[in-house]
């Protein structure tokens, strides 16, 4: 049996007015499964806070349709939806206590005084916010307003949540810490959860299912996974971390392994997902991967000059410069008993797996 979807877009298009043939969102079809957890990922402006948007019932789509459940909800207004929304600013109410937050949408549905406060001591309870009931906004950090807007739309148990980049703003513990909690909230409750993040760790952390968008498209949509080892182009792998691309001469199809020639080097590689239009290939390698060969041993790729060694926190990033004159940056870890190359120096690169990724360098049709 398949499991019925929460949420399908069907070629949904917006415009904004005065922008009169731009599409910010342009023919985006989706389905979003029940009790997934699903990501929209994307750099900024890519129209993702817009498809939230849509699907909150905030704005209209220029063209197309949302169903909820099957349930044609174009022209429905937020309140009508069986979903909740927590925007990047909260909307929290500053002089409100934490429990007058949370019980608000269920003082608005006429929940009784008694079941409302024991709903509301439950929740905070599963944000791990007990005891914070008598606070007032102001006097809470970052984190534990983000929870408080959390408890806000759980407490309603909406069918569908969605989140407008839930962490920003907060710092790096914090985000991890909350990063978990959401996702534990998430298999505790079992709705559907829709997150729009321009943070790739967050979104491959987080989701069951990752749509990359570019410029109101999606340019794949798949597991975490499924992005990681088989990307679809060029800038879904610098998305997703496989940033360090060579640009090759010319590449030779294969059953099994195509191969791109750069300089004298004949370079093996996972065929491409998709055939690429005039824009080529690109060789797509992880920074991590890459390491200088040892004295005597010939790697994948050499020589390279080595131009430039940056102290990076945890990494050193070795900037080399191919005979053709192309930059590729690796990184080498502080703690991990091989010291980084010298600027100046001529070195070979080897990178695990032996294979590397194969992608067109843009937009192309399907192999
Ligand atoms: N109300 C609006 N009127 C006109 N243009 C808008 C409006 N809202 C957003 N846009 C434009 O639509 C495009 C997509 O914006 P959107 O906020 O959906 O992107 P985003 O991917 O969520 O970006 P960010 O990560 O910066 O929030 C941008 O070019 C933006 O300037």
């Amino acid at each position: 049996m398949t499991t019925p979807a929460a949420i399908e877009l069907d070629a949904v298009s917006k415009v904004y007015g005065g922008r009169s043939d731009v599409p910010v969102v342009d023919t985006v079809s989706l389905t979003i499964p029940a009790g997934s957890f699903v990501s929209l990922l994307g750099p900024s402006g890519s129209g993702k806070s817009t498809i939230l948007q849509m699907i909150g019932g905030f704005t209209a789509p220029t063209s197309g349709r949302i169903l909820f459940s099957g349930e044609d909800v174009t022209g429905l207004p937020p309140e009508r939806r069986p979903c909740n929304t927590i925007f990047q600013d909260l909307g929290l109410f500053p002089h409100m206590t934490v429990a007058g937050n949370v019980g608000y949408g269920l003082t608005l549905r006429g929940e009784p005084a008694a079941r409302r406060a024991t709903k509301v001591e439950a929740m905070l309870g599963l944000v791990d916010l007990a005891g914070f009931s008598g606070r007032r906004i102001h006097q809470l950090s970052g984190g534990q307003r983000q929870r408080v807007a959390l408890a806000r739309a759980l407490v309603l148990e909406p069918s569908v949540l969605l989140l407008d980049e839930p962490l920003t703003g907060l710092d790096e513990r914090l985000r991890q810490q909350l990063r978990d909690e959401i996702g534990r909230l998430h298999r505790r409750l079992g709705a559907t959860f829709l997150a729009v993040t321009h943070n790739q760790d967050e979104a491959l952390a987080l989701s069951d299912v990752v749509a990359v968008l570019r410029a109101g498209r999606i340019e794949q949509i798949g597991s975490p996974r499924e992005l990681f080892e088989r990307p679809a182009n060029a800038f879904v792998a610098r998305f997703v971390g496989a940033d360090a691309t060579i640009k090759p001469q010319a590449v030779e199809p294969g059953a099994e392994s195509w191969t791109a020639i750069v300089g004298d080097r004949r370079i093996a590689c996972t065929p491409p997902p998709r055939r690429a239009d005039a824009g080529g290939y690109v060789v797509a390698l992880r920074p991590e991967r890459i390491r200088a060969a040892g004295p005597g041993e010939t790697g994948d790729l050499g020589p390279v000059d080595v131009v430039a060694a940056t102290y990076k926190g945890r990494d050193v990033e070795v900037e080399t410069r191919l005979g053709d004159g192309q930059t590729l940056k690796f990184l080498v870890p502080v703690h991990g008993g091989a010291a980084p190359p010298s600027p100046g120096a001529r070195i070979d690169l080897a990178w695990t797996p032996d294979r590397a990724l194969l992608v067109a360098e843009t937009r192309a049709a399907e192999a």
